[in-house]
């Protein structure tokens, strides 16, 4: 294992002295399917951070995902918000902590996108109650931010699949955790669109909030991610884009050779 960025420590997390990491993973260890894809992983992530977990089919990055969100218990180890053990957590404490997009999307009823999206202003509601023409508003804002008000009144199961991953992520923002966790959120997505996307998640962590995607597009994670965890067989790295991005490390984990081209953009990454 490569760790490339200073970790605080349990103590200080405890104690409050690094006031802005939203994420604690100390020593983690996953297993899924019988195999272990991490073990004693450390990790944090401060507000303003927006980490890409890259990596090949299978290496566990949803795995991961879905044990920062707690919806999988860890084989070892514990994960901790601001609250404390996510495994004690409050469900209340969870959703307004962090908030998931899942790889897929599951549409079990008809619905309009409007109603769907404001699903996501949940945590913030003291009970039962209609929504309000305040919550209509920061909802219809949310989805032309997602270029997708014009859709407002159109039905969930008749979306394509890249509109379908949009108000997923129209929902996620109304919900506004702290951490945003969000698995493959561009993979539906066209190309423009796939800027657009990543310009926004960019946007919330330097926003103060913090931002956690997997993805397979590793020249748009060089390109808008602030640190990368790079999983590969038995051993991982995380720190700083520029420190993981390395064409031997990308080599180690996904078993081809990588080109790096400098451009106006910056690296460009091309497998070979
Ligand atoms: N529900 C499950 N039951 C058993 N094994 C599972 C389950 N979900 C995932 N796995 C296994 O866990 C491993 C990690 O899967 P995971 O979905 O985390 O990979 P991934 O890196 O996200 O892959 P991809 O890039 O294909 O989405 C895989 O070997 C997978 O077969």
């Amino acid at each position: 294992m490569m760790t490339t960025v200073p970790q605080g420590t349990k103590t200080d997390m405890i104690a409050g002295k690094v006031a802005d990491v939203l994420l604690h993973a100390d020593r983690l260890t996953l297993r899924n399917g019988g195999t272990t894809l991490l073990a004693d992983f450390n990790w944090q992530v401060r507000a303003g951070e927006f980490w890409c977990v890259l990596g090949k089919n299978g290496i566990g990055k949803s795995t991961l995902l879905h044990a920062v969100a707690g919806l999988l218990s860890p084989e070892g180890g514990c994960i901790r918000s601001p609250d404390g053990d996510i495994a004690v957590s409050t469900p209340q404490q969870l959703a307004r902590w962090r908030g998931m997009v899942a790889q897929q999307q599951f549409d079990a009823f008809s619905c309009s996108v409007i109603d769907y999206v404001m699903a996501g202003l949940h945590p913030y509601r003291p009970g039962w109650g209609w929504p309000d023409e305040a919550d209509r508003r920061t909802t219809l804002a949310a989805l032309d931010r997602l270029g997708m008000a014009s859709c407002a009144d159109a039905d969930v199961t008749q979306l394509s699949g890249g509109e379908r991953q949009r108000i997923a992520i129209a929902t996620l923002m109304l919900q506004a955790p702290q951490l945003y966790l969000l698995d493959e959120p561009a993979s539906h997505q066209d190309v423009a669109s796939q800027q657009m996307l990543l310009r926004l998640l960019r946007g919330l962590a330097d926003d103060k909030h913090a931002v956690v995607a997997s993805m397979h597009d590793i020249n748009l994670a060089a390109r808008f991610a602030t640190h990368i965890i790079l999983i590969g067989p038995q051993r991982w790295w995380s720190g700083a884009v520029d420190d993981v991005l390395q064409p031997e490390l990308l080599q180690a984990a996904f078993g081809c050779r990588f080109n790096v081209i400098s451009s106006e953009q910056g690296k460009w990454f091309s497998p070979f």
